[in-house]
């Protein structure tokens, strides 16, 4: 099947069926030998997800009758078209067949006809994509549009802008097997502009590379994670014999950067979702390092733990993860409205559990990449209004010493955007 059709399929499934890009992509480019084509997949999807509201009313203002059932792939095909024909420099003619094609390798052999057509009146026309609402100035859902509004009035221009941002690839060293600054000089060697980021492990790819490429990758050297996100072990701190529960672990890229720091420590890994959980027990043996990984309810450690109470617990919590919506744009039109407070419910009972299990003058760090203050600021002030035996610990990077935890917004120093509050119960 070409590249256009499984663009389709992929789109499909995460608008039509709810899956995340993450999940519905790879489904896709598996179906692919060649990795030129692997790129152009991702790049049509994670285009579209981007643009999606324009590139959704450009094509439904071109169908005289919207397709419904079984031919709704279709509309996600004139998408992809459409795209092509606004955002790539794929030649026009090149887009138009090849998206003709797909509709007939989909099995749709009766609409070629009307699939070329849309097309080549798109091309004809080009007309600039529509601009109308705000929902489509700011490709963003109006739901997430006004809260945003709400939680930064003066920048929220500017948190939107910068979630439509291409991310950078950001790498984590693995200071078991050499220094930050060794592992720069090798990437040098290999003519890989790269730089340091500000927490001790954090390097900065000036592009994007394939993994494969990166020196000593698959044993071990270095990890793919986002500056932000590698801020989380450094603030918990972990000391050798420590008993540390990683509360929310998969895919792992936190529980290993722990052992990394202090491999010593006696770590357990959980997380609810069994298949994520797959992928720690992955990390953790390419980095050749070892932890406790259970499948469990955070919210229910009594279930599954007959050890005792925790020296520190990172909580890094389900959220809306609207921080990262730069890396995933599918983010925006999965997620509801709805959605927000009942991820606050679930985060307030995680909390709540996971702090009855942490020993009296413990640090329990709770993280989100979410940006939006019901997860973040708000949920952490109601937390200490109700739990008397917890206290606030300043994060020296925050901005404000006064702000509850730090916020990091996206695109702030190259990170995603990330929430962290440190909190440590009384002796
Ligand atoms: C933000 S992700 C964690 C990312 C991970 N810490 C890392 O650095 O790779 C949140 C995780 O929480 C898990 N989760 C959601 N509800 C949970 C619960 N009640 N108990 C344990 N894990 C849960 C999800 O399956 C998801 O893997």
């Amino acid at each position: 099947m070409n590249v256009r059709a499984l663009a389709a399929k992929a789109i499909f499934d995460v608008l039509e069926r709810g899956l995340s890009l993450s999940v519905a992509l790879p489904d896709q480019q598996q179906k692919l030998q060649n990795s030129k084509d692997k790129g152009l997949l991702a790049e049509i999807c994670y285009g579209v997800m981007r643009q999606l509201p324009q590139l959704d009313k450009c094509v439904s203002d071109c169908l005289t009758k919207p397709f419904k059932g079984k031919q709704r792939i279709l509309h996600q095909l004139l998408i992809v078209g459409c795209y092509q024909l606004y955002f790539t420099r794929i030649p026009a003619r090149a887009a138009v067949s090849e998206t003709a094609e797909a509709c007939r390798q989909l099995k749709f052999n009766g609409l070629v006809k009307v699939v070329n057509g849309v097309l080549r009146n798109i091309e004809r026309q080009k007309a600039p994509l529509s601009e109308a609402a705000e929902t489509l100035t700011y490709n963003t859902p109006a739901w997430l549009i006004k809260r945003l509004q709400q939680a930064y009035p003066q920048h929220w221009q500017q948190v939107i802008e910068q979630s439509h941002q291409r991310p950078p690839m950001w790498l984590r060293n693995n200071q078991l097997q050499q220094t930050r600054q060794q592992y720069l000089q090798a990437l040098s060697d290999l003519d890989i502009e790269a730089s340091a980021g500000l927490s001790d492990d954090a390097i900065l790819l000036a592009s994007p590379k394939d993994v494969t490429a990166l020196p000593n990758f698959a044993e071990g050297a270095a990890s793919v994670q986002d500056g932000a996100a590698q801020w989380a072990a450094t603030l918990l701190a972990p000391q050798a014999d420590e008993v540390i529960l990683d509360a929310c672990a998969a895919p792992g890229g936190k529980t290993c950067h722990l052992l990394e720091l202090a491999p010593q420590i006696n770590l357990t890994a959980v997380d609810f979702d069994a298949k994520r959980l797959e992928r720690v027990q992955q990390n953790l043996d390419r980095l050749n390092l070892k932890a406790q990984v259970i499948h469990g309810d955070a919210a229910n450690i009594d279930s599954w733990w007959q050890g005792g109470k925790f020296d520190k617990i990172l909580l890094d919590a389900p959220c809306s993860a609207t921080g990262v919506i730069r890396r995933h744009p599918d983010i925006k039109w999965l997620r509801k409205n709805n959605d927000i407070e009942e991820l606050a419910v679930l985060q307030q009972q995680i909390v709540d559990h996971c702090w009855t299990w942490l020993k009296p003058g413990g640090t329990l760090l709770y993280a989100t990449c979410s940006i939006l203050p019901q997860e973040n600021r708000d949920q952490i002030s109601q937390f200490l209004a109700r739990t008397p035996d917890a206290k606030l610990v300043t994060i020296a990077q925050q901005q404000n010493p006064q702000d509850i935890g730090w916020q990091i917004l996206p695109g702030q120093n190259n990170m995603d955007g990330f929430y962290y509050a440190r909190l440590v119960k009384d002796q």
